[in-house]
């Protein structure tokens, strides 16, 4: 009965399906108004709260049971944000993610079952080199997530961009973000190669994976 109901209060959603046009079409998709003016503000304050209260440590390369840390590829600092200890401001944020999720998986049988999120500050002077972020022993990872969370009129020149390799007729052309604060940007985990370019002021954001199995 509840899944007859589900089928029927299906409702088409313009933005969901551009996200899944850009990302057919293109690998990736890049949407400004994710979350409203006032989540991005709160969820800057909440994760620059945690940082000061020192709960977050440094990123690693490989997955958690085969962690590496090595500053010369990535030198963000991070803190895994736990769906079932959120707070009413991260729960806000999971509901977002889990009505984009059961949007892909009813449409595009995606069959997203997982999700791991964190918070990430990158601090001057820091980067993340070119990579995948999928794992040799694991390949769950499906779709990226990041949400900038800088500070408004945050400038080009603060440095930071994310750069997406993409492949055009076989020509490798780059994609340059910007983290302009609110913007989300969702790619292909297995595809897109990608890289942070060399942060000048410290630049914040949560980034996270929709995950197989
Ligand atoms: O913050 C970004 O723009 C991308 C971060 C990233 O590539 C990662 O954490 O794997
Ligand atoms: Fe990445």
């Amino acid at each position: 009965m509840n899944q007859l109901f589900e089928e029927i209060a299906f409702v088409e959603n313009a933005q969901y399906e551009r996200i899944i046009t850009d990302i057919l079409n293109q690998k990736y998709s890049l949407v400004e108004n994710f979350f409203t003016e006032q989540e991005v503000l709160e969820l800057r304050q909440s994760l620059l709260d945690k940082h000061e209260a020192d709960v977050f440590k440094k990123a690693a390369i490989g997955n958690r049971v085969n962690e590496v840390i090595e500053k010369s590829i990535r030198g963000d600092v991070i803190l895994w944000i736990d769906e079932n200890r959120a707070d009413p401001l991260e729960a806000a944020f999971f509901s977002k993610i889990n009505n984009l999720v059961a949007y892909l998986n009813k449409t595009c049988f995606l069959g997203i079952l997982h999700k791991e999120f964190h918070y990430a500050l990158y601090p001057e002077g820091t980067y993340y080199k070119r990579h995948l972020d999928t794992f040799q022993n694991d390949d769950r990872r499906k779709l990226s997530f990041v949400c900038y969370l800088n500070e408004d009129g945050w400038l080009p020149e603060n440095g930071g961009e994310l750069v997406l390799y993409l492949n055009e007729n076989g020509v490798e052309t780059e994609k340059v973000i910007y983290p302009f604060p609110g913007r989300v940007v969702i790619f292909e985990s297995q595809l897109l190669e990608h890289e942070v370019k060399p942060v000048k002021t410290e630049r914040l954001s949560i980034t996270g994976w929709l995950k197989t199995r």
